[in-house]
């Protein structure tokens, strides 16, 4: 069928032209390649004999070359089986109509200039995702350009051969993204650049020096989407951004694995990929040993709320904490700011306190504390230079004339010898103690301020009563013993970081190279105020991309249940939200909503994309199987499907399954945060570590710990429902075990 489409053959040329010149182009990058590694080795070898900063300027250069002829024969090398996707017969206005074709990399013809791929990131490009045919509208870098887009077609090249023309509309777009949806048996992210939906590209290329928020159903591609708008980020900034400025904050290690693949699919890397944990204290270089925050969550689930742990955990992470640690900053400030004092060259004043202690309390305050005071430092002892000429100069006439007195005024000749000696003694002496003192004034003034360990200010914050009463005045009485009777042996939480960073930021402030430009937050529903108002403190810029989705915001007790106050943290966002799921059948769906309705946040239903499976099976069972378990696995691996995970409650749970699986002869894997992913196992894995990924199919299994109608408890269960794509199966002692009514 395909084969009969008018073009085909064309197309079938257009292809084989574009691999040509790509081949043609490649070989000369070898060659290019080849030259500048043997420019290297020649100058490398002249470098012991000739002007060696001759050589080592070649190098420089031919290292450049190097680099420059690398990236572009690996970019051509990397999409060779599959040069472009897309095409648009395209015209700006003004201009001859064009047929664009779009592909992960751009290529140019070398005499022409002509256009023969253009980057799917390119300005342009941006037709293709957002423009119904006809007129319409673009954007290049802040320009509007007008245009006609006469058509769009698709291709599906495998392998360097072209299989599939699609010329599309919006029905066909439909298909396209259908076929895209219904393959993939791999526990890995994907690019999804040739199906980029419309309201998935405004987010990608919305505004890039401004922050986004994006509140997005389990599955409607945030993950992804956030991927992408660093690769376009990166694109449309070229050299005029450095890509380690750039930072992606995931929940776990076990999440970055996940997306691993997908960045330098992208044309990504060299960017961090971090989590907020590992970046503060990379960032601090504070050794702390944190409890693990899933203990804390699993031990909420299990007991119930523990009351103390969380109203402590949700004060951490407000803002109302922020204001707390501000107050302590600014006593650390009053402090410093007493111990200023007139600075002195011998006994002459050349600067007054309440000068310094202006500059360290006012016009400095937008620098961290010990930064104001290395400022300082050096403001004195230039001043001390600049005053010690002044000071020698008025000694040195001053002793001129005295000694001028001294020899025409005084007859008795004793007396006259007696008092020129002296003057002459006190000055040999006087002038050289001055030249030595001045040369230390400023580094023996700044002794008086003691350098501060952030660990140890904020353990005394957490453990002096009269601290606490006098910085959070606002808590009663009881209030206060409960946090110091908390804090009285010393352990570390999550929810401690964000304090020590913020303390970090006002104190030290961030290192040169933990200071990101540019901060991209997945699942940013799991993160409090504080974190996020401490990130933007210590980077000093409000770039951030935050996507997450409250539903899935397990561990609400201790951040966010609402977008508001994150607006109002970050005036400057725009905010988006993503209701389709390109992840679950409509079948699974379903059922996800119903937990989805069942919550406080009154989110709205998610809508997945038309994809039909199999409805959810129910499995009625009173007791944990190993047997049973492992004959659903292979059935649904007899349906063709790769990756399975067993999901349940807690990680007792799964530890519990996966050794009675493994005992069994099942071939198992339990996922920990720090485990790489195995997909030719049964991956056994606690609900919450579940969060972010996602598998071929998923069964749920409750048995010894069944969901409860609680907020965390939900959300679980919305997270574990969430992550199949093509079948999911329930298994426990009845539907309620999983809040389900029928
Ligand atoms: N436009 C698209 N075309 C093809 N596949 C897509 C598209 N958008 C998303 N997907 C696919 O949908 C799935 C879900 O995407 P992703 O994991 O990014 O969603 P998410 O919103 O982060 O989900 P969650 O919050 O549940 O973790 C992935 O398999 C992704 O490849």
């Amino acid at each position: 069928m395909t084969a009969q489409h008018p073009d085909f053959q064309a197309e079938l040329e257009r292809l084989a032209y574009t691999k040509n010149y790509m081949q043609q182009i490649l070989s000369e990058s070898q060659r290019d390649l080849q030259s500048a590694q043997e420019n290297i080795r020649k100058s490398m070898a002249d470098l012991d004999y000739l002007d060696s900063s001759l050589s080592y300027l070649n190098i420089l250069a031919n290292a450049r070359f190097f680099e420059m002829a690398r990236n572009q024969k690996e970019g051509l090398e990397a999409v060779q089986k599959k040069p472009y996707f897309a095409r648009i017969h395209f015209q700006k206005t003004g201009d001859p109509e064009e047929f664009l074709y779009i592909g992960k990399t751009s290529l140019f013809h070398r005499e022409t200039h002509e256009p023969i791929i253009v980057d799917w990131r390119s300005p342009v490009a941006n037709v293709y995702y957002d423009g119904r045919l006809g007129d319409m509208e673009y954007d290049v870098r802040g320009e509007i350009h007008k245009g006609h887009l006469f058509a769009k077609r698709q291709y599906k090249i495998e392998d360097g051969q072209l299989l599939n023309i699609r010329d599309i509309d919006l029905t066909t777009n439909d298909e396209l993204l259908q076929e895209a949806l219904a393959g993939k048996a791999d526990v890995r992210l994907t690019e999804i650049v040739s199906t980029i939906q419309k309201e998935q590209n405004e987010i990608i290329r919305a505004h890039l020096r401004q922050p986004i928020i994006v509140q997005g159903a389990a599955g409607s591609g945030k993950t992804t989407i956030a991927l992408h708008r660093i690769s376009y980020f990166l694109y449309t900034m070229g050299e005029n951004f450095n890509p380690e400025q750039l930072m992606i904050l995931a929940p776990n290690k076990l999440f970055i694995d996940y997306i691993g693949d997908v960045l330098p699919e992208l044309g990504v890397d060299k960017i961090s990929q971090t989590t907020f944990a590992d970046y503060v204290l990379a960032a601090t270089k504070l050794k702390l040993k944190l409890r693990n925050p899933n203990e804390q969550l699993e031990s909420l689930v299990s007991d119930g709320a523990n009351q103390t742990t969380a109203w402590i955990s949700e004060i951490k992470g407000s803002l109302y904490y922020r204001d707390v640690i501000e107050r302590y900053v600014q006593k650390i400030e009053q402090v410093i700011a007493e111990q200023f004092e007139d600075v002195f060259i011998e006994k002459y004043r050349i600067m007054r306190a309440s000068h310094l202690k202006k500059l360290f309390l006012y016009e400095l305050s937008y620098m961290p504390i010990e930064k104001r005071l290395a400022h300082i430092k050096k403001v004195i002892a230039s001043h001390v230079r600049q005053k010690k000429q002044a000071v020698l100069s008025m000694l040195n006439a001053k002793y001129d004339e005295a000694l001028g007195k001294a020899l025409n005024g005084i007859r008795d000749d004793e007396k006259r010898r007696r008092i020129v000696t002296k003057y002459i003694d006190e000055r040999d002496e006087r002038i050289p103690a001055i030249e030595k003192e001045t040369k230390s004034t400023a580094s023996a003034y700044m002794r008086r301020f003691s350098k501060y360990n952030v660990k140890t200010l904020y353990r005394t914050l957490l453990t002096n009563a009269e601290l606490i009463a006098e910085l959070a005045p606002e808590w009663h009485y009881l209030e206060q013993q409960q946090f110091l009777q908390v804090h009285a042996k010393e352990q570390w939480v999550l929810e401690d970081l964000a304090a020590i960073y913020y303390l970090q930021a006002r104190i030290k402030g961030i290192a040169d190279e933990w200071k990101m430009r540019v901060v991209f937050i997945d699942e940013v529903q799991d993160y409090s105020l504080f974190q996020l108002a401490a990130l933007k403190t210590g980077l000093e810029t409000d770039m951030f991309t935050m996507v997450g989705d409250l539903a899935q915001g397990i561990h609400s007790y201790r951040s966010l249940t609402a977008w508001e106050p994150v607006q109002n943290l970050f005036p400057r966002a725009s905010f988006r939200t993503l209701q389709k799921s390109y992840r679950t059948t409509i079948e699974i769906m379903e059922v996800a909503n119903e937990i989805l309705a069942q919550m406080d946040e009154q989110l709205p239903l998610v809508e997945p994309v038309v994809r039909h499976g199999n409805p959810p099976t129910f499995i009625q069972a009173e007791f944990f199987s190993a047997q049973q378990i492992a004959q659903i696995f292979d059935s649904i691996r007899a349906n063709g499907h790769q990756s399975i995970a067993l999901i349940c409650k807690t990680t007792v749970d799964a530890t519990r399954m996966h050794q009675a699986l493994t005992d069994y002869g099942v071939a198992s894997q339990l996922l920990t945060e720090d485990e790489t992913i195995n997909q030719q196992l049964l991956l056994v894995v606690p609900s919450h570590l579940a969060k972010g990924l996602e598998f071929d199919a998923v069964i749920v299994a409750a048995f010894d710990t069944p969901f409860f109608d609680t907020k965390i408890d939900r959300k679980l269960l919305y997270v574990a429902l969430t992550r199949a794509m093509h079948e999911l199966y329930l298994i426990g002692p009845t539907k309620k075990t999983f809040l389900l009514e029928n």
